[in-house]
């Protein structure tokens, strides 16, 4: 029987053609996916699932997809896709990470003009035959400067346009390297330099913990009087409410919004706010960019359900039937090496070296280097897989390096990562035992066996005594549990490394105090 495929967003039809094409049996019911009740009811009967952003595939919704193998996101954001929940029923979530970046980053562009001159405000007030000439003055963008926090994809489109229209760019993110910025012609600052020297604030990061609310009152406090905000990238990355007070006092000249906190935005804050300009999500809405996503998304939903191949899939590696039962415990111990070097790395990526020792050294490190690259980006970029990790990398300017040896030490097989960053060299290695199950076997050259959990905690301190009682003290008065205790130090008195796994997030104050303690160097909290 031909899988079955559900499109339940406004996809372009050119997707439907495709999947008629290659034999698939196609439904398309472009509006099924804001009715909540409608899409449960039928969810159940599909293989696949082609989206964009108006379907919400909850918990709810994965729970009653009885055969869903696939789900497609036309699009970059996946946002609106519970992507623990589907890969927990085996699920694949892909998407098209590519297709709309351009059309989204020349949305980008026409909103700074749109508000720079107060189009939409002019064109209301001229075709209610007011020709109000006077009322509307406003801001050249020629040699301004545009702070743009988040240079990838579309960020990175952004700067190149913007440098066209001969502004100077500036650019905050942890991820772009010296070199990678001197490519793009942009200039690599601080948040803080940014926002004093912006004059247009453009936006372009995933909604992390990190990036909700990166621009709130405090920094709007920081920027030159009668800046201009712009987001088209996600509703949360700016504070509303602030952005509202700033433009009835005149602090800044104007924003413009393409996404908002709670969508459909159909009453929010900043409605009618002075100089506030707004589109409904429409950043990604060209022709070209649907056409593109469409086709894509079909193309790779087909290919996975007709042929198992996997691409541009978030949540699970690309391997072939043949090899995955001896890859797949050295793809997660790959990962889960890249994850915890990344967690720790707060600047430039320079360079990642994987070397694979022993037994390991024979499989397809190809992927085993992909899966690394994929834990070290992830802390960082949204919709990085490992299809995508390698050419991520190779756009950073990050160098990646892969080195195979004999069994060399006292471990049949292992891998070792090392990040090499602006300022120093991480190294963390890990083998996979007899029971399937990666464990770290070295950091920074100190020797330990840890088992990594969900929520770990990372302490480098110089070896006191007393340290591992009041560590245990702090977890245990703030209520956390500890599951397993792993320790290990270069020798008694010098450098040691803690790494403990918690039954749940260690709340910040005790972050804090632990990082008060005077032989402490660094701790963090870790998930995975
Ligand atoms: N409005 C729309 O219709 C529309 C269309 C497409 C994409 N988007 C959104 O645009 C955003 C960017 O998409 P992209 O394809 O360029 O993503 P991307 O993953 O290529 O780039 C995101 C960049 O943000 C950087 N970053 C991450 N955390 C950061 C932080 N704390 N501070 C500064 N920079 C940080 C990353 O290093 C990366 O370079 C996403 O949120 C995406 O969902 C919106
Ligand atoms: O599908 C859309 O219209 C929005 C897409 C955009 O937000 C994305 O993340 O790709």
């Amino acid at each position: 029987m031909a899988p079955k495929v559900l499109i339940s967003d406004k996809l372009s039809p050119a997707a439907v053609q495709i999947f008629k094409d290659r034999g698939i049996d196609v439904d398309f019911q472009p509006d099924l996916g804001k009715d909540k009740e409608k899409l449960l009811a039928a969810i159940g009967d599909y293989d696949g699932l082609a989206i964009r952003s108006a379907t919400k595939v909850t918990e709810k919704i994965i729970a009653a997809a009885d055969n869903l193998k696939v789900i497609g996101r036309a699009g970059i954001g996946v946002d609106n896709v519970d992507i623990p929940h589907a890969t927990a029923r085996g699920i694949i979530v892909m998407n098209t990470p590519f297709g709309n970046a351009i059309t989204t980053a020349e949305h980008a562009i026409a909103m700074m003009f749109s508000a720079a001159r107060q189009i939409p405000a002019a064109d209301a007030s001229t075709q209610a035959g007011k020709w109000e000439k006077s009322r509307f003055m406003g801001k050249e963008i020629t040699a301004k400067t545009l702070g743009l926090i988040g240079c990838g994809n579309i960020g990175s489109i952004v700067a190149d346009r913007a440098i066209g229209l001969k502004m100077k760019v500036v650019a905050f993110d942890p991820f772009l390297t010296p070199e990678r910025a001197v490519v793009l012609g942009v200039e690599k600052v601080e948040l803080d330099e940014l926002l004093r020297r912006a004059d247009f604030l453009t936006l372009h990061t995933p909604l992390t913990d990190k990036t909700r609310n990166i621009i709130d009152a405090a920094a709007i406090e920081k920027m030159k009087p009668g800046a201009f905000i712009i987001n088209c990238a996600r509703g949360g990355l700016v504070d509303e409410a602030a952005v509202r007070a700033a433009l009835d006092e005149g602090k800044l000249g104007g924003a413009a919004f393409d996404v908002f906190v709670q969508e459909p935005a159909k009453e929010n804050t900043l409605f009618g706010a002075p100089n506030f300009v707004s589109t409904p999500h429409l950043g990604a809405s060209t022709s070209e960019a649907q056409e593109n996503v469409a086709l894509q998304v079909a193309e790779q939903m087909c290919d996975f359900l007709l042929e198992g191949a996997v691409s541009n899939a978030l949540n699970m590696p690309s391997i072939s039937a043949e090899e995955a039962p001896k890859l797949t415990p050295f793809v997660q111990l790959a990962e889960q090496l890249g994850s915890f070097a990344g967690q720790l790395t707060e600047s430039g990526i320079k360079k990642v070296r994987l070397e694979y020792a022993g037994a390991v050294a024979d499989l397809n490190t190809k992927a085993l280097t992909s899966a690394a690259l994929t834990g070290v980006l992830t802390p960082l970029l949204q919709t990085v897989n490992m299809v995508s990790a390698p050419v991520v990398a190779r756009e950073r300017g990050i160098e990646v390096e892969e080195i195979r040896r004999e069994k060399k030490g006292a471990y049949e097989t292992y891998i070792r990562l090392t990040l090499v960053t602006e300022h120093q060299e991480r190294s963390v290695a890990g083998t996979v035992f007899a029971d399937g199950k990666p464990r770290i076997i070295q950091v920074k050259g100190i020797n330990m066996e840890a088992e990594l959990g969900a929520h770990m905690l990372y302490v480098t301190n110089e070896d006191k005594p007393g340290f591992i009682g009041h560590l245990g003290m702090e977890l245990g008065s703030a209520g956390v549990n500890i599951a397993t205790f792993n320790l290990g130090r270069i020798a008694a008195g010098q450098d040691a490394i803690c790494l403990v796994e918690v039954d749940g997030k260690v709340p910040q104050e005790v972050m804090d105090r632990l990082a008060a303690v005077s032989h402490v160097k660094q701790v963090k909290s870790l998930s995975f």
